[in-house]
C-alpha cells in the first residue's frame, strides 16, 4: 500500500500545553501534558486501562475541559472556542459508534452536512462517496437502519458520518474495538488508506499496542495518572523502550512486532548465493505475493521458511526484475539495523510519502 499524500508536516494541529485534569472527585487523570499532533498525522495514544487515554482525546473536543493548562486547536485556544462550533469542525468516533437507531445510514452520514445547511444534492453526493470509500455499497446501504447492519458495518459507518463534513480532524477511541480479530484488521487498514488519502490529522486511542504500532506515524505511550511516557514512530518504541514501563507494554513479542513493520530496503538484498544449505521447508506460510523491495520482514521471513531453500528472490520495489535475494542472514541483518538506527529527536518531519504497509 502507498500512501497518496504527503505525510505529517511540521505543523501543528493539536497542542496540550501543560495540561491537567482532576475530576471533582480528586482523581487525576491527566498531569503535566504537553504533546503536539502534526498536520496530517496519525498519533496514537495507548496505555493501560485508566491511565487517562479517554479524558485527553476527550479534551481536544471539550467533552472534558482541563483543570489548568490549554489545549490549542487550529492556533486557537478552544477554551475560548464555542465548544458546538468547535465538534462541527472535529469529527468524533467511539467504541459504540452511536449511530441514531431511527436514522437510515444516509441521513446518519448527512448529520453534520444538514447541521451545516449544505443543500440536498450536495449531501447526498458525500453520502454516497463515503460509504464507497469506507467499503459499502451506497445503492444496498443508504436506506438501511442501523440494527440491520453487522458491528463491523456499524463501525463504517461510524467512520463515514465522522469524515462526512471533511473535517480537518478526527478524533477516535477504540474504534474498532467491537469488531472481530479479522474484521479489525481489514478496518484498520482500510482506515488507514483513507487516512492518508484525506489527509484528515488523527488522534486514536487504543489499549492495543499492535494497533498502535500499525497505524500510528507515532504512538504516545500514557502510565497510570496520564502521565506521557514515551512519544516516538513504533521502530523507536519497539527497539528502544523508554523504561520499564514501556518495555513491559511492548515487552512480549517485540521482535515479532519489528518485524511486522520493518520492510525490505535494498540494504537487505544479497547477491544469490552459489551453494546454500536447504533448510526445513514450510510450505503452508507462502505469501500470496512476490517479494520485492518494500514487502515486510514478516513476509519475507514467511517466503524463506515456505521455500526451504535458504534464499528468496526479491524483485525490485515496483515488482520488475529480480534484484537479488534475502536469506536468514540478510533478515537479521535488517531486525539489527531497526533496532540500532539512532533515535530521531523531534526533527522537521520531511514532505515524503509514507510508503510503509499495513
Ligand atoms: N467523570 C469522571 N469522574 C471521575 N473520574 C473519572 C471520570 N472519568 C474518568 N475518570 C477517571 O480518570 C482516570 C482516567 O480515565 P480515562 O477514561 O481517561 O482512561 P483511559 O486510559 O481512557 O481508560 P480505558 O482504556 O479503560 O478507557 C481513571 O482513573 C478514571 O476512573
Amino acid at each position: 500500500m502507498s500512501s497518496q499524500r504527503p505525510v505529517a508536516t511540521g505543523e501543528p494541529v493539536i497542542r496540550f500545553e501543560q495540561v491537567r485534569k482532576e475530576y471533582p472527585d480528586g482523581t487525576v487523570a491527566v498531569e503535566h501534558l504537553d504533546l503536539e499532533v502534526r498536520e496530517h498525522e496519525l498519533m496514537v495514544l495507548v496505555g493501560p486501562s485508566g491511565c487517562g487515554k479517554s479524558t485527553t482525546l476527550r479534551m481536544v473536543n471539550r467533552l472534558v475541559d482541563p483543570t489548568s493548562g490549554r489545549v490549542v486547536v487550529q492556533g486557537r485556544d478552544i477554551a475560548s472556542t464555542d465548544p458546538v462550533e468547535l465538534r462541527r469542525r472535529i469529527g468524533y468516533v467511539i467504541q459504540h459508534v452511536g449511530l441514531f437507531p431511527h436514522r437510515t445510514v444516509g441521513q446518519n452520514i448527512g448529520t453534520v452536512p444538514d447541521l451545516l445547511g449544505w443543500d440536498r444534492a450536495r449531501s447526498k453526493r458525500r453520502t454516497g462517496e463515503l460509504l464507497e470509500l469506507v467499503g459499502l455499497d451506497p445503492d444496498t446501504y443508504t436506506r438501511r437502519y442501523p440494527h440491520q447492519l453487522s458491528g463491523g458495518e456499524r463501525q463504517r459507518v461510524g467512520v463515514a458520518r465522522a469524515l462526512a463534513a471533511d473535517p480537518p480532524v478526527l478524533l477516535m477511541d477504540e474504534p474498532f474495538g467491537a469488531v472481530d480479530p479479522a474484521g479489525r484488521r481489514r478496518l484498520q487498514q482500510e482506515f488507514w488508506r483513507i487516512q492518508r488519502e484525506l489527509g484528515t490529522t488523527v488522534m486514536l486511542v487504543t489499549h492495543d499496542v499492535d494497533e498502535a504500532v500499525r497505524l500510528g506515524d507515532r504512538v504516545a505511550v500514557f502510565a497510570r495518572g496520564g502521565r506521557l511516557e514515551q512519544l516516538g514512530d513504533a521502530v523507536e518504541l519497539l527497539a528502544r523502550p523508554a523504561g520499564p514501563m514501556v518495555e513491559d507494554l511492548v515487552g512480549q513479542g517485540r521482535a515479532v512486532r519489528l518485524l511486522a513493520i520493518g520492510e525490505v530496503t535494498p540494504a537487505d538484498v544479497v547477491p544469490a548465493l552459489p551453494d546454500f544449505t536447504p533448510v526445513t521447508r514450510v510450505p503452508s506460510l507462502a505469501p500470496a505475493a512476490p517479494l520485492r523491495v518494500g514487502s515486510r520482514l514478516d513476509e519475507a521471513f514467511a517466503a524463506l521458511a515456505a521455500s526451504g531453500g535458504g534464499e528468496v528472490a526479491v524483485a525490485d520495489a515496483q515488482g520488475q526484475g529480480q534484484v537479488g535475494v534475502v536469506t536468514a542472514d540478510s533478515l537479521l541483518g535488517a531486525l539489527r539495523r531497526l533496532v540500532e538506527a539512532q533515535p530521531v529527536e523531534d526533527e522537521p518531519v520531511e514532505d515524503e510519502p509514507r510508503t510503509r504497509a499495513v
